[in-house]
């Protein structure tokens, strides 16, 4: 029998949705232990000692911290169907799009959403360049996946049920229908998916969360565009 698996995250982390998005398409049962981020849990930090953040899978005595690493390790260690194509050159597409998304689109995006003025304009610019590249990619497919969700559509989940949130609270619309058909069609795929269902964020809850915590995500998007 296999060891029995955890997740430690936070209900609004879109980090933590890919850990559960990653074991609910493969199949695989879990716990969910929800952290207080404004005081750590032992656990968190003898698991995470190095970022002392979540998400981090529980495995029987093994911990994996690091969300996408986590996502890579699900795929290798269960059975179920695979998240990653099993071409090596379409693998390495896979792993091309989600480092894009990751050291590229991501904060473009996000400081799109709580950068001010000027900065704000440029991030909105840059981040509908990168949005326009990830749209071609999805090119006529049901999921960037395919006709299955997989690696890259985890990677990129924040730009489902986490954007309309953050446009709803910043009053920002990034990606609208006209200018983002695919991708939008995408988060509806994305959002209706069946096994994905159950791990999606409560929406009113991530509502009042970013709501309460603007003045906060604004003055990291100071700090972020300074450095
Ligand atoms: N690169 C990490 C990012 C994880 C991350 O930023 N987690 C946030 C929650 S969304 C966190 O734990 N923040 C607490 C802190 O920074 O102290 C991953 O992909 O897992």
């Amino acid at each position: 029998m296999s060891p029995p698996v955890k997740v430690i995250s936070h209900y609004a982390s879109p980090f933590g949705h890919r850990v559960e998005a990653a074991l609910r398409l493969k199949g695989v049962p879990y716990e969910l232990v929800q952290e207080d981020l404004n005081n750590k849990s032992e656990l968190l930090v003898a698991s995470n000692p190095v970022h002392k953040k979540v998400p981090v899978l529980l495995h029987g005595d093994l911990a994996v911290c690091e969300s996408l690493v986590i996502v890579q390790y699900v795929d290798d260690a269960f059975d179920g169907p695979s998240l990653l194509p099993a071409d090596p050159y379409d693998r390495a597409m896979a792993r091309f799009w989600v480092d894009f998304m990751e050291n590229k689109c991501s904060k473009s995006f996000w400081l799109a959403h709580w950068a001010e003025g000027e900065a704000q304009k440029a991030m909105v610019k840059e981040a509908k360049e990168n949005l326009t590249l990830l749209e071609a990619q999805l090119d006529g497919k049901r999921f960037f996946g395919g006709d299955t969700a997989g690696y890259v559509d985890i990677a990129v989940s924040a730009l489902g049920p986490w954007l309309s949130v953050l446009e709803e609270v910043t009053e920002l619309t990034l990606v609208d229908a006209k200018e983002f058909p695919a991708l939008c069609q995408w988060s509806k795929e994305y959002s209706s998916n069946e096994a994905l269902k159950p791990c999606l964020p409560d929406r009113d809850r991530l509502v009042a969360y970013f709501t309460e915590n603007k003045e906060m995500y604004k003055m990291f998007a100071k700090t972020m565009l300074q450095h």
